[in-house]
């Protein structure tokens, strides 16, 4: 089989270029676009990925301010930084890294953001929005998902986009997005019974559930299209992903590695919903 191996960087670099270029513009009208990212606690893998979010900003020009604050902070402390966020004139998107200490309610959280600055796309308002397939802030892995296919030529319409993984985060939302695609979505989560029945018959086939290499070559039909969203991070060091990747090199028509697929796209869309805040501040101003 002639395996497309579906690399997130190309991808990303070419958004990321239009992105730096509409960064120019808006820095011509005195607007600089920032995201404010708020970090709780020193969890590992937390503090690489916005290492990683702060640099990719820096390097298209934006601004990105990091909030650290120790995970013994009570909610109401963290409901004062959001509200704090949502009037900083300055501040065009707003991100609260998750996983929150057990004290904090996750939900009471995210739904302070403002919408308009809710860059995660996981506000009630901007998920309502993409329910209904109104323009939003989209969850970026799920966008990031969306453009790389694109990226790679893959037409999601009329195919069986089958997803492992029902989060707020990613499986729904990319359903959601699948659909407004006029793509067939069938979706399996841990109460699915005999789970290969389902993900063999996929056309495309997203495993977003965070449990290494759960998906083999014997649950996917051959010549699918497979996109792994895990992150699974290994006493060693190394990071797997939900698919056994060598077994379906050969067998899969596309596939995306963990890391370097979809992760580099996630970034990407996190700046592009960033910088669509900030837009959507000048053409208000005119
Ligand atoms: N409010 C919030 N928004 C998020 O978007 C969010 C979050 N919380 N909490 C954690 C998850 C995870 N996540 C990743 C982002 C980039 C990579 C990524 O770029 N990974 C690299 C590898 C990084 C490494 O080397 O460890 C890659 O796949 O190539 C991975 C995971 C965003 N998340």
């Amino acid at each position: 089989m002639d395996t497309t191996i579906m690399y997130g960087l190309p991808a990303a670099n070419h958004i990321r270029n239009e992105l730096q270029q509409t960064v120019t513009e808006l820095k011509d009208q005195r607007i600089t676009p920032k995201i404010s990212v708020v970090i709780i606690g020193d969890h590992p893998a937390s503090q690489t990925y916005v290492r990683i979010k702060k640099k990719a900003a820096e390097k298209i020009g934006m601004e990105a301010d990091i909030i650290q604050r120790e995970s013994t902070i009570t909610q109401d402390e963290l409901l004062r930084i959001i509200d704090h966020l949502n009037h900083d004139p300055n501040t065009h998107g707003i991100l609260v890294q998750l996983p929150l200490p057990e004290q904090i309610n996750d939900h009471a959280i995210l739904e302070r953001i403002s919408p308009e600055k809710d860059v995660d796309g996981f506000h009630p308002i901007n998920m309502g929005r993409l329910a209904v397939g109104e323009d939003a802030f989209y969850p970026c892995t799920p966008f990031g998902i969306m453009k790389l296919l694109d990226f790679y030529g893959i037409d999601v319409a009329r195919q069986h986009v089958v997803i492992v993984g029902r989060s707020h985060i990613v499986g729904k939302p990319v359903g959601q997005m699948m659909l407004n695609q006029d793509a067939t979505v069938t979706y399996c989560h841990s109460k699915t019974e005999d789970l290969s029945y389902y993900t063999s018959q996929a056309d495309i086939l997203i495993v977003a559930v965070g449990r290494a290499h759960l998906i083999g070559q014997q649950d996917v039909k051959k010549g699918a299209v497979v996109v792994d969203v895990g992150n699974s991070f290994q006493p060693s060091g190394e990071v797997l992903g939900d698919v056994n990747f060598d077994d379906l090199q050969q067998h899969a028509s596309f596939i995306t590695p963990v890391p370097k697929g979809v992760g580099p796209m996630t970034i990407t869309m996190l700046l592009y919903n960033t910088v669509k805040a900030a837009k959507r501040l000048m053409n208000e101003g005119d």
